[in-house]
């Protein structure tokens, strides 16, 4: 039963210093701090359980997020979980539609960020006084239900819900890929120590950050592809780094080592420019990917309408939380693409995993040509962190959304004034 009034939000900006090593980086954000706004709810219900929501950001960005979330803290401020969670749409709605800040979106950008962070938070809370991990909630909810937290505003044309209901069906893990061997951040060697201990841990899935330097990439990938022989699967992930023709001159000469895909080779709104790339490189064998930073659930929708992607990544804090990526994850249905969600940068993982497993078992209801990213860093700052086992995210079964920190690492990484800061700002002005 859902119960309370929120009585108290805060949000607070807590980074990792992940560019020290490296990790991360790629051809376009070449000294990542993995970062999140951290949101914090609490209701006047005597059972004293807090919702917990993150949106990932990059070091400085984090501050601009935190602004955002503070503006949309009136809209949930003193509401009635209950209220919120029985006319979810138009909750969803009144925050995406609030008139002053919806100029400065609308539905993405900072303010859309902020709106996920602060939805991760209400999902957990209701999954957390539910009792059930999110993915459970989402599984077990009447399909009426579940489809009224969605906003179907501009996607009718492709998706009513009528049709949304008709999507609806009703399982060991859920196959993972890895990015954490090859970030454009670590030299060859590490590269091929990260490899060689992926490989024993039983890593069949491999994605390598390419787009920077050709003869770079070159020799990156063909020690990938000596390493993992010709059977496993190697991903591409180039991070917006190319303009269109470039895209397509680069990767046929990367298609000698068989890359699934090429993950985001041009401009994330570039749709028509994803569609020829995509028409140029399936004879190839490669498909494209992309969606990490797709605004929302409209430009999802024309990337499917326009043939523009074989993969689609969704991210549990790009998308207006859950409530969004259901639409996006029924879209997917609708076109048969894949959904293969996004989940490099701190905290993503431990989110997006109630997504696919609940997009496993009640929408697509297939495995083929779908797997799951999965990064290897800071999940021992998370109080339910993810299960890895054989190369696969094991179900989790703590209620809630996996969303909370551990109180001390979130004072330490605090962004000016934890520990962790103090220490390095000084060293960093010198
Ligand atoms: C800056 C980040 O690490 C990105 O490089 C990362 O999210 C990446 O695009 C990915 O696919 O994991
Ligand atoms: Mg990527």
């Amino acid at each position: 039963m859902v119960r309370g009034r929120i009585s108290r939000l805060s949000v607070r900006d807590v980074r990792f210093p992940t560019s020290l090593g490296g990790h991360g980086a790629d051809a376009m954000h070449t000294d990542p701090d993995y970062s999140a706004a951290y949101v914090v709810i609490e209701t006047d219900a005597e059972d004293g359980i807090k919702g917990c929501g993150i949106t990932f950001t990059l070091g400085k960005g984090t501050e601009v997020v935190v602004c955002a979330v503070n503006a949309l803290a009136h809209h949930v401020l003193n509401k009635d979980l209950k209220d919120i969670v029985g006319d979810f749409r138009g909750f969803y709605r009144q925050l995406t539609s609030d008139g002053q800040l919806r100029w400065i979106g609308p539905e993405k950008g900072v303010v859309h960020l902020a709106t996920a962070a602060v939805l991760n938070a209400v999902w957990d809370l209701w999954a957390k006084q539910e009792g059930k991990p999110v993915w459970k909630l989402l599984v077990d909810m009447d399909p009426r239900m579940l489809v009224s937290c969605i906003d179907f505003r501009y996607i009718t044309d492709v998706l009513t819900e009528e049709d949304a209901l008709e999507k609806q069906m009703l399982a060991q893990g859920y196959p993972a890929y890895t990015t954490s061997c090859a970030w454009l951040g670590y030299s060859d060697d590490t590269l091929k120590q990260l490899c060689a201990q992926a490989l024993k841990d039983g890593w069949t899935r491999f994605k390598v950050k390419v787009g920077a330097d050709l003869q770079d990439d070159m020799r990156r990938c063909q020690i990938i592809r000596d390493m993992i022989g010709p059977e496993k699967t190697l991903m591409m992930d180039a991070n917006q780094r190319w303009d269109v023709p470039e895209a397509v001159e680069w990767m046929s000469k990367l298609a000698k080592f068989k890359p699934l895909w090429i993950e985001e080779p041009t401009s994330p709104d570039d749709i028509l420019g994803h569609a020829t790339i995509s028409k140029a490189l399936v004879p190839l064998g490669i498909g494209i990917a992309t969606g990490e930073q797709c605004h929302n659930r409209v430009i999802f929708k024309q990337l499917l309408q326009a043939k523009a992607l074989q993969f689609l990544q969704i991210d549990s804090c790009r998308l207006g939380s859950v409530n969004e990526n259901l639409s996006v994850l029924l879209m997917a249905k609708k076109f048969e693409i894949p959904v293969c969600p996004h989940a490099g940068g701190v905290g993503l993982c431990e989110l997006v995993q109630h997504l696919i497993i609940f997009d496993y078992i009640s929408v697509s209801a297939s495995l083929e040509n779908r797997v799951c990213e999965y990064v290897d860093h800071l999940h021992e700052h998370f109080k339910y962190p993810v299960m890895i086992q054989r190369a696969s995210y094991m179900p989790p079964k703590d209620p809630g959304y996996s969303t909370e920190m551990k109180e001390e690492s979130v004072k330490k990484h605090q962004y000016p004034d934890g520990e962790v800061w103090k220490k390095l700002l000084p060293a960093q002005e010198n």
